[in-house]
């Protein structure tokens, strides 16, 4: 809602208020719409104000509300009604003021903002455009370039960017009411026609074409067919090109083509999904309202490699002070170089100080005695590791955490080395680990619930999204990568090149392609992981059950490449081919599209056209299928946690929401129907084989998202 008093004499403060941020609901917008009407036809009341309550403005419209059958006041009239008003109104931004919040501040005359507010308009991250007006005044206020580098990327800017930028026209550091009174009083006689945006035109930008065409190419090389930036564009070209009411109609009519796409419904299902996992529990029932995490004031890392170093500086990053260790001097010397120029760098980004001090670098593991969490980061390596949790466990004060950054392996074993196998957990980060977002957390069966919310705390102040999973082979995001990968391999045998089978998935919007991903990673990971597993050996790939492993089907190709030193970027050549070791650009390779026709000829296999539907289809519905094993299992609590998994640890492109919220847009029927068919056609390949939880979803009328718990816990009931 929004309430009105009168102050200072003449001065009509109108207040929302609609906690945690002012969302503007259909009661906001009402109160807003009635307490504007009472401050204008209030004869004493000469100028107005509208803040928000609780030191936030407005956080935009209430995206709750999206999906529902909207009601109350729109926002446009209502802004329109503000900027139209005969007295003069002030914004007094404290906090925030993003989305239709904004907009509502450029419907205002004036704008005040407190020092600490960020403002912005983040539309375009829920696969929508301003549409209160924002695409429309913005480039009228801060000319076209700068408008478009706001709307499209969805950016928050600082009070002083907004001040240098022109949004707002002052910026305090006390209480930013009482200024933006005091502003009121002294503006009620002046006249508004030039503070009415809409009435202005667009500064004209030197080459209108260029610019736009240039706008338009950056959005669709970075969008990833993602369509709301090129909408936002789109919508800006008609704010510089027709008069305001005209270029209104556009960003309707843009925004009506957005607003109920399944990009939109799967960009705000993301904004919800990434708030859940922060909600986590666990099999036994503990949660992260129940468990209170343990207070961290020191913090060590055991080995300095890539994985090392990057947990080094996010952990230094959030204010911890950290002890390194690295055995050998010279590699702790090389480390401690790599860490202080990534903590340099990372405090010139963000214009702070680097936090040097907070490292200290070591070679004795004595050094990590009063540490009050351990992560471990040596090579992923069973009995290394085995060795490690046992020196610690002699080393350590009593009571310390003590965390593996293990990609897949058994938290269980390596937990069960230590005399207290509840303080074990497992801390996934992706690489480099200062960078990326997601953080698997991964509770074994001893691990406490206080140890799961401790790790889960400390991701989120090391910024990272961090998702509590269960212990299993590969936990939820590698497991589900090797189906995926697997099939990858199959289709390469059926006929198709890595160059087609990365287009397809590139054009479905993933970062990189399978291969390409493969050549950046290294395919001697795998390698070492399959010949741990006993299904790679040198020779093997040869002989008459070369496609045949452990009764299934099985394709040598990656181990193959292996056995010629084919690694991938860091060799030079993999999957692709590069212009050196190391190199980036890949390039399609002809050495390896013969290697693969002697090995179908030599399988006797008969290439044939392989289209992008099935290389979709094979690669991601096995990978999905996967992913309804992993709830059946109770590996992960809801498709919520697997979905962020892949968003920000995988390069799942957003706009898709993610690999199980993708199934229910393909439906569930479809996906079931399309698996029971490649899994006739390719019986030995036991992922393909439909798994009871989707069964038992489609049979139960396929559910939207949010209600597929309820099946998953009959289920997991029953087994
Ligand atoms: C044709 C029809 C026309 C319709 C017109 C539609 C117009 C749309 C214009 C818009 O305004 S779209 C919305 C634009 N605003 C945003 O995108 C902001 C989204 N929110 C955020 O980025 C962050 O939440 C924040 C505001 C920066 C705060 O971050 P913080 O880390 O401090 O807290 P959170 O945990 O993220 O949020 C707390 C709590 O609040 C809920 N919430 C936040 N913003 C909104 C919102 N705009 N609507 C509804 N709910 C919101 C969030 O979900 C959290 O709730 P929880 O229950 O605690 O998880």
């Amino acid at each position: 809602m929004a309430q009105f008093t009168r102050v200072s004499g003449s001065v009509g403060l109108i207040s929302l208020k609609n906690p945690p941020v002012n969302a503007l609901s259909a009661v906001v917008r009402q109160g807003i719409v009635d307490t504007v009407q009472r401050a204008l036809s209030d004869p004493k009341v000469k100028s107005v104000v509208i803040c928000g309550q609780n030191g936030i403005f407005c956080g935009g419209a209430d995206i709750k509300e999206f999906g529902t059958a909207m009601s109350g006041p729109p926002l446009v009239p209502m802004i329109h009604a503000i900027e139209a008003a005969e007295k003069p109104v002030v914004a007094a931004i404290e906090g925030l003021a993003l989305g239709g919040g904004l907009e509502l501040a450029l419907g205002c005359h004036y704008r005040i903002a407190h020092s600490k507010a960020r403002l912005g308009l983040p539309e375009v991250s829920l696969g929508l455009l301003p549409a209160a007006g924002g695409t429309q005044r913005l480039p009228r206020l801060i000319g076209v370039p700068a408008a478009l580098d706001l709307i499209t990327t969805g950016r928050h800017v600082t009070a002083a960017e907004a001040l240098k930028l022109g949004i707002v026209d002052q910026v305090t550091d006390h209480n930013t009411v009482d200024a933006a009174v005091k502003f009121a009083l002294s503006v009620r006689e002046h006249s508004l026609n030039a503070r009415r945006i809409s009435n202005n035109l667009c500064p004209p930008p030197s080459d209108l074409d260029a610019l736009f065409e240039g706008a338009m190419q950056k959005v669709r090389q970075t969008a990833r067919g993602a369509v709301a930036p090129v909408a936002c564009v789109q919508a800006v070209r008609a704010a510089a090109t027709m008069p305001y009411t005209q270029g209104m109609e556009r960003e309707k009519e843009l925004m009506a083509t957005l607003f109920t796409s399944g990009q939109a419904r799967a960009l705000q299902y993301c904004f919800f999904a990434q708030r859940a996992v922060g909600r986590w529990s666990m099999p036994s029932g503990a949660r992260w309202d129940t468990s209170k995490p343990r207070p961290i004031h020191k913090a060590a890392v055991i080995g300095l490699g890539t994985m090392g170093r990057g947990i080094t500086v996010a952990l230094a990053q959030t204010g911890l002070s950290v002890v390194a260790v690295e055995t050998q001097e010279k590699q702790l010397m090389e480390a401690k170089q790599a860490v202080s120029g990534m903590l340099k760098r990372g405090a010139k980004r963000r214009g702070v100080a680097p936090v040097l001090d907070l490292v200290s670098y070591n070679c004795n593991l004595q050094a990590v005695a009063d540490a009050d969490l351990v992560i471990e980061a040596v090579f992923e390596d069973m009995d290394l590791k085995k060795k490690v949790f046992q020196q610690l466990s002699a080393v350590c004060k009593p009571g310390t955490l003590l965390c593996t950054n293990t990609s897949a392996l058994d938290i269980d074993h390596l937990a069960s080395q230590t005399p207290n196998p509840e303080l074990v957990v497992g801390m996934h980060f992706f690489a480099p680990a200062h960078v990326m977002k997601l953080l698997e957390v991964v509770y074994g069966s001893r691990s406490s619930p206080q140890v799961v919310a401790t790790a889960m705390q400390l991701g989120k102040k090391m910024g990272k999204v961090s998702v509590a999973v269960g212990n299993c082979r590969g936990f939820v995001g590698n497991r589900m990568l090797k189906p995926y990968m697997e099939h990858a391999f199959f289709l390469l045998e059926d006929g198709a090149t890595p160059e087609l089978v990365d287009q397809a998935l590139e054009e479905f919007g993933f970062a990189m392609g399978v291969f390409r991903m493969s050549d950046l990673s290294g395919l001697d990971v795998g390698w070492r992981v399959r010949k741990e597993d006993g299904l790679a050996h040198p020779g093997m790939a040869l002989g008459q059950a070369a496609r045949v492993r452990q009764g299934r089907r099985y394709s040598p190709l990656a181990d193959l490449l292996c056995e010629q030193d084919r690694f991938g970027q860091k060799t030079g050549m993999g999957w692709y081919q590069y212009d050196k070791p190391g190199g980036r650009v890949s390039r399609p390779d002809p050495w390896l599209h013969s290697f693969l026709e002697e090995y179908r000829a030599r399988h006797g296999l008969v290439a044939r056209r392989i289209d992008h539907q099935e290389v979709l289809e094979r690669c991601l519905y096995t990978m999905i299928n996967e992913g309804f094993r992993i709830l059946e299992d109770g590996i992960a609590a809801g498709p919520e946690d697997i979905d962020m998994i892949y968003v920000f640890g995988y390069g799942w492109p957003r706009h898709r929401g993610g690999p199980m919220f993708y199934a229910g847009m393909v439906g569930l029927e479809r996906v079931l129907e399309r698996l029971e068919h490649y899994h006739q056609a390719h019986p030995d390949v036991p992922y393909l084989q439909p798994c009871n939880l989707l069964r038992r979803l489609v049979a139960s009328g396929s559910p939207p998202i949010h209600r597929w718990r309820e099946v998953i816990k009959k289920v997991r009931s029953q087994l």
